[in-house]
């Protein structure tokens, strides 16, 4: 059992708090937020019950039970006291990032990881020098107590026993983490997501779909494929010199990435922010805590049926 302090309680902190508490972690969970902080605990006991009830997680892991493994402190040097691993789950901004990393220097045990969420950020220049040799990108996706794959680079400085340390502990918690040797943007499954966006936000931006269109044809087109047979083993079956003559006519250009979208920054100063709002490209009037056990279940159904099912993709878990 690790002692384990999860910094930012957020879409992905209290989740993370609720991941590392089920692989048998002491977790200490903390916000800048105190109405944030409060509020975790609700979508932790929502998100468990679900977990629960879909035999996804022990059936004795009570809201008690979660009581004693994840803690909340207000205070960030309360937070950090004693822990081995932290876990940065803050807003996606550098200068956040850096500011926090610096209190970390001062306040956090000399020996702690530091292991940051961090969507897209090369976030190793923001981290103090006497940090570097146990920092490192541990990137996981939401809901993290559902998908299994966590993105981990180790910092440039990063001891490879420190690495592998935390490396083995998400393995352990039952996680696929995928080591890659240096940070690039996005990792692996978060460049194909930005590829995917650029292209569906040009399709609505133009015109050319709406919303639900697009979600139509992801969901009832390429969604079914994907988790049997991933993109590589899918052009096996589609037939490489198709695959080649559509390269050689060169007959998709993808969009000129803008930085921006016109609908995007609509809805966003409209204050249609996604579900925690209540909207955002659809409207979202149930209480976000019975959307997210919706969204839940039907993972966890998701997840049992490819258990079941398995993949064609010649993966190690297959084998
Ligand atoms: N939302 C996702 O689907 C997702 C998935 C994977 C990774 N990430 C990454 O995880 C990180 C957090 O994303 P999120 O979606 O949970 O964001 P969020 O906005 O929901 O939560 C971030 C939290 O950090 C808190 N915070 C800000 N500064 C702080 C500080 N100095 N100390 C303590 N708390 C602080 C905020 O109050 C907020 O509650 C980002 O780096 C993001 O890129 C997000
Ligand atoms: O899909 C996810 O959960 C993650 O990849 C996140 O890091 C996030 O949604 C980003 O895609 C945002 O661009």
């Amino acid at each position: 059992m690790a002692r384990v302090a999860v910094i930012g309680a957020g879409t992905m902190g209290h989740a993370l708090a609720l991941v590392f508490a089920l692989g048998g972690h002491r977790v200490r969970l903390t916000d800048s937020n105190p109405e944030t902080l409060a509020k975790a605990q609700g979508l932790m006991e929502t998100a468990l019950a679900t977990l629960v009830e879909g035999g996804e997680a022990p059936k004795d892991w009570t809201s008690g039970h979660l009581a004693q493994a994840v803690t909340r402190h207000e205070s960030l040097e309360e937070a950090v006291d004693g822990a081995e691993l932290i876990v940065e789950a803050i807003i996606e901004v550098p200068e956040a990032k850096r500011a926090l990393y610096e209190r970390l220097d001062a306040c956090a045990p000399p020996d702690a990881a530091i292991a940051s969420n961090t969507s897209h950020l090369d976030v190793f220049p923001l981290i103090p020098a006497a940090r570097q040799r146990r920092a490192m990108i541990a990137h996981w996706y939401t809901p993290p107590y559902l998908v299994d794959l966590v993105d981990m680079i180790p910092g440039p400085q990063c001891e490879p026993a420190a690495f592998e340390q935390v490396f083995g502990m998400l393995k352990a918690m039952g996680k696929q983490p995928l080591g890659l040797k240096k940070f690039v943007p996005g990792y692996v499954a978060n460049r194909i997501q930005a590829a995917i966006g650029l292209e569906v936000q040009h399709l609505l931006d133009e015109g050319v779909a709406t919303a639900p269109e697009i979600d139509a044809a992801i969901i009832h087109g390429l969604a079914l494929r994907l988790p049997i047979l991933g993109y590589y083993a899918k052009a096996d079956f589609t037939g490489l010199p198709l695959m080649q003559a559509v390269g050689r006519n060169k007959s998709y250009t993808p969009p000129e990435p803008r930085g921006s979208s016109p609908v995007l920054d609509r809805l966003v100063a409209e204050g249609r922010t996604g579900v925690l709002a209540g909207a955002g490209y659809y409207d979202w009037p149930d209480d976000p805590a019975k959307l997210f056990e919706a969204r839940d279940r039907r993972l966890i159904a998701l997840k049992q049926a490819m258990r079941e099912i398995g993949t064609m993709a010649g993966l190690e878990r297959d084998a």
